[in-house]
C-alpha cells in the first residue's frame, strides 16, 4: 500500500533542552532527525516525504538530506507555529495521493512492520492511529487533588504515525483552520468531524524523543536492535 508521509520537524525542543532543535541531537552518532528520515527512505511503500522545517534551518537539514543520501524527500514547507500548523503547510502543498501517514519526526523507531497495518487500516477504514495499552493508573487532577482514577482498561496512550485517507486529513485540517480549533494531534481533528478512527497497536519503543531521559531510552533501544541482527 503506496503512501506520503509528513514529518513535522520545525519545533524548538523546549523540554529537551538542548538549546537547538532536538532532531539535530546525535542518536549513535546520527541525528534524530536523520534515524526517522532513514525509515520511510527504507520503506518501499513510501512514495514521497514532506517535511515541515523552520525556514533559517532550511540549508542544515538540506545538507543532512544531501549527506544521508534521503532521496524521496518532495518539498520542505515552512513549519508554524504549532505542530498542527506545520502538518498543514505540508498537506496544502501535496498533490491528491491515496494514503497519508503523520508521523513525529522526534519519534525515530517507527517500524515498517506498524506502518503497514497502519497503511491497511487506513486504506480499508479511513483513519488509523498508532497508540498502546496505558500501563500505569491514570487519575484526574484539579489543585493538586485527585477527583476521578480513570478506567485504565479503556485508555490507550496514542503515537504516531497516524494514517489517512488523503480526502479526510485534508479536509479535517482545512476546517479546523477555518474554526480555529488547535488539536494535540491529527485525529481529533478527524474525530470532530464525525469520522471512525481505529487504532493500531505499535511498540513502546515507539517513542518520541522529548525529555532528555529519552535519549537514554533512545540509545537503549538502539544497542538492542543491533543486538538483534547478528
Ligand atoms: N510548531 C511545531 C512544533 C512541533 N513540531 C514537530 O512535531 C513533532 C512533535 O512535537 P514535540 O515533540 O512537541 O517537539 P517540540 O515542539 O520541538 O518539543 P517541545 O514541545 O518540548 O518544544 C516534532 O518532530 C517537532 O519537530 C513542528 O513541526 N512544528
Ligand atoms: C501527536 C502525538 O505524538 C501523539 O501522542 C503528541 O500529541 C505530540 O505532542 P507534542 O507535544 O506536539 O509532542
Amino acid at each position: 500500500m503506496q503512501y506520503e508521509v509528513v514529518l513535522p520537524a520545525a519545533g524548538s525542543g523546549k523540554r529537551m533542552g538542548a538549546g537547538q532543535n532536538k532532531l539535530f541531537l546525535l542518536l549513535a552518532n546520527k541525528p534524530i532527525l536523520i534515524h526517522t528520515l532513514e525509515v520511510f527512505q527504507h520503506d518501499e511503500n513510501c512514495s514521497g516525504i514532506w517535511l515541515a522545517v523552520k525556514p533559517e534551518e532550511r540549508e542544515y537539514i538540506q545538507h543532512l538530506l544531501d549527506k544521508y543520501s534521503i532521496t524521496k524527500v518532495k518539498g520542505l514547507p515552512d513549519g508554524g507555529e504549532e505542530r498542527q500548523h506545520s502538518v498543514h503547510s505540508c498537506i496544502k502543498e501535496m498533490e491528491q495521493v491515496d494514503i497519508v501517514l503523520v508521523h513525529d519526526a522526534a519519534r525515530p523507531f517507527i517500524t515498517h512492520d506498524i506502518i503497514a497495518k497502519l497503511t491497511y487500516t487506513a486504506k480499508e477504514k479511513g483513519a488509523a492511529i498508532a497508540g498502546v495499552r496505558a500501563k500505569d493508573t491514570m487519575k484526574k487532577v484539579k489543585d493538586g487533588i485527585i477527583i476521578e482514577t480513570v478506567d485504565r482498561d479503556s485508555l490507550w496512550m496514542i503515537q504516531t504515525p497516524q494514517a489517512f485517507r488523503f480526502d479526510i486529513i485534508a479536509e479535517a485540517e482545512d476546517v479546523a483552520e477555518k474554526v480555529g480549533f488547535l488539536g494535540t494531534d491529527e485525529a481529533m481533528l478527524v474525530e470532530r468531524l464525525g469520522h471512525t478512527v481505529h487504532i493500531v497497536e505499535a511498540s513502546y519503543e515507539n517513542l518520541k524523543m522529548t525529555t532528555k531521559e529519552d535519549l537514554v531510552l533512545g540509545e537503549a533501544i538502539l544497542r538492542k536492535r543491533e543486538s538483534e541482527l547478528f
